[in-house]
């Protein structure tokens, strides 16, 4: 991208010759001979970069950086000055200037001190607009009494050190809660590190945890910094704490207590100062009387609990959050926004969506990309199963052997006994693979091929 460059010195010689180089490296270049002139310059086109003379008549160089950093504070300021101390160089910085150059000029300097501003100023745009994307993308889309009845909730919470358990079912927003509880807590500016209890084999815990030296055990390479180490004066985000095995809620519980580890195969004890927030779908009490789930664990994660309401109860919200996901899609694709019409809409909200917001989701998803139309009407909408049926993840397909082949049939009997083991486990691959004895990546691939995900997406 070309940039702007404005140079003011009061030296007419080294406006020309140091815009001519300037040109040659493919900046635009605009001067300026006195402060005054600068200063207009700034208000009425900011440049990209400044390089700023110090010594001018009239305002001089650190009066423009002061009003320059006061009306364009991301603004990069290079100063420049034949009578250098150090004194002059601390105070420019102090009041926002990137570098300092002396005089005579020395081109190459100046060329590569330049460079240096403009990629810093650029990575720090892309920056701020990153971070707006993101913090877009996980905002909590409701108007509904129970979701602002949460939002306020999470602005009393947040800002406190308080550990929070955040429960609801599958796909209600137990994630974009967390997010939203770190992004207003004094910690937004640290680490928000997530960890799926779920998806750790239990051997591994320790390690994707605590982190391991290097040759802990065979495969460990490298040194490996763990899940609580990253999070370090930030927040770690312990998803699907309830799908953890017994082991692994003692070996959680110990540390939460202590907040202090060892990395594996090491012996430095690394204290950590982390917030903990946790999240399950299920009822954690029908846990712990089932002896699944460790009674200390609960009280310790339980400070303040937070209940994410499910869909059903908040039908109110479907139109807003079809119209924030239409315009998501839109947006990602550089489509034209569609919209549902309102026969549509009434549709929608006569269903249950047991699968929640993510359910409603990936349905308005699909039909932006399948509708020919921008306007999609009740027409347009494929049939959505009936009010109170619930949809189970891992259904019984039933034996269907009418299916002609010997190859067919054993697929339905595969499909069929997988769906049955993976309800037995309530869907925990880990231990139906055990179980079953077969390989965890094996499980997974069948269960992708024979469409048995227990979510949406
Ligand atoms: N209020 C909301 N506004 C906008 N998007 C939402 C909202 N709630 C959920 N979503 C979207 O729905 C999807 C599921 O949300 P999320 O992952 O936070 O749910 P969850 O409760 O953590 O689910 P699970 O228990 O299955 O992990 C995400 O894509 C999320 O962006």
């Amino acid at each position: 991208m070309l940039k702007n460059i404005l140079i003011v010195d009061d030296e007419e010689s080294i406006c020309r010759s140091l815009g001519d180089i300037l040109v040659d490296e493919g900046y635009e270049v605009s001067t300026a001979n006195s402060g005054e002139e600068a200063i207009k310059i700034l208000d009425e086109e900011p440049p990209g970069l400044v390089l700023l003379d110090i010594w001018l008549p009239g305002i001089d160089g650190m009066e423009v950086l002061k009003t320059a950093k006061s009306q364009h504070p991301k603004l990069p300021v290079v100063m420049m000055s034949g009578h250098g101390t150090i004194e002059t160089a601390v105070k420019a910085t102090k009041l926002g200037a990137f570098d300092f150059i002396e005089k005579p000029l020395s081109l190459e300097k100046v060329i590569l001190t330049l460079k240096h501003a403009l990629d810093m100023s650029r990575l720090e745009e892309e920056n701020i607009l990153l971070k707006q994307k993101v913090s877009r993308e996980y905002e909590l889309t409701g108007g509904s009494l129970p979701i602002m009845e949460l939002k306020e909730m999470i602005s009393i919470v947040a800002p406190t050190n308080a550990w929070i358990l955040i429960m609801g079912e599958n796909g209600t927003g137990k994630e974009l809660v967390a997010r939203a509880i770190h992004r207003q807590s004094k910690r937004a500016d640290k680490p928000l590190v997530e960890v799926n209890c779920a998806a750790i084999p239990e051997e591994l815990i320790e390690s994707e945890l605590f982190g391991h030296e290097k040759g802990a055990f065979t495969g460990a390479t490298e040194k490996k910094r763990g899940k609580f180490d990253l999070a370090h004066e930030g927040t770690i985000f312990l998803d699907e704490v309830a799908d953890m095995s017994l082991k692994a809620q003692a070996k959680i519980l110990r540390i939460l207590q202590e907040k202090k580890f060892e990395r594996v195969g090491g012996n430095k004890v690394i204290q950590v100062d982390v917030r903990v927030l946790a999240a399950t779908n299920k009822d954690l009490e029908k846990e712990m009387e089932e002896g699944r789930f460790r009674q200390d664990l609960f009280y310790r994660l339980n400070v303040i609990p937070l209940s994410v309401p499910p869909l059903r109860n908040r039908k109110e919200d479907i139109p807003l959050l079809v119209e924030r996901f239409l315009n998501d899609y839109a947006l990602k694709e550089g489509e034209p926004k569609k919209v549902l019409g309102e026969d549509a809409i009434a549709l929608l909200m006569e269903h249950s969506w047991p699968g929640n917001v993510r359910e409603l989701k990936n349905f308005i998803e699909r039909l932006a990309i399948l509708s020919t139309s921008n306007v999609i009407s009740a027409r347009d909408i494929p049939p959505l199963p009936k009010e109170g049926h619930k949809v189970e993840p891992f259904r019984d397909f039933g034996l269907d052997f009418a299916a002609g082949s010997f190859r067919e049939a054993k697929m339905d009997f595969e499909k069929s006994y997988l769906a049955k083991k993976l309800r037995e486990f309530e869907g925990n691959i880990s231990k139906t693979a055990e179980s079953i004895g077969l390989e965890r990546s094996n499980l997974h691939k069948k269960i992708k091929a024979y469409g048995l995900e227990s979510k949406g997406d």
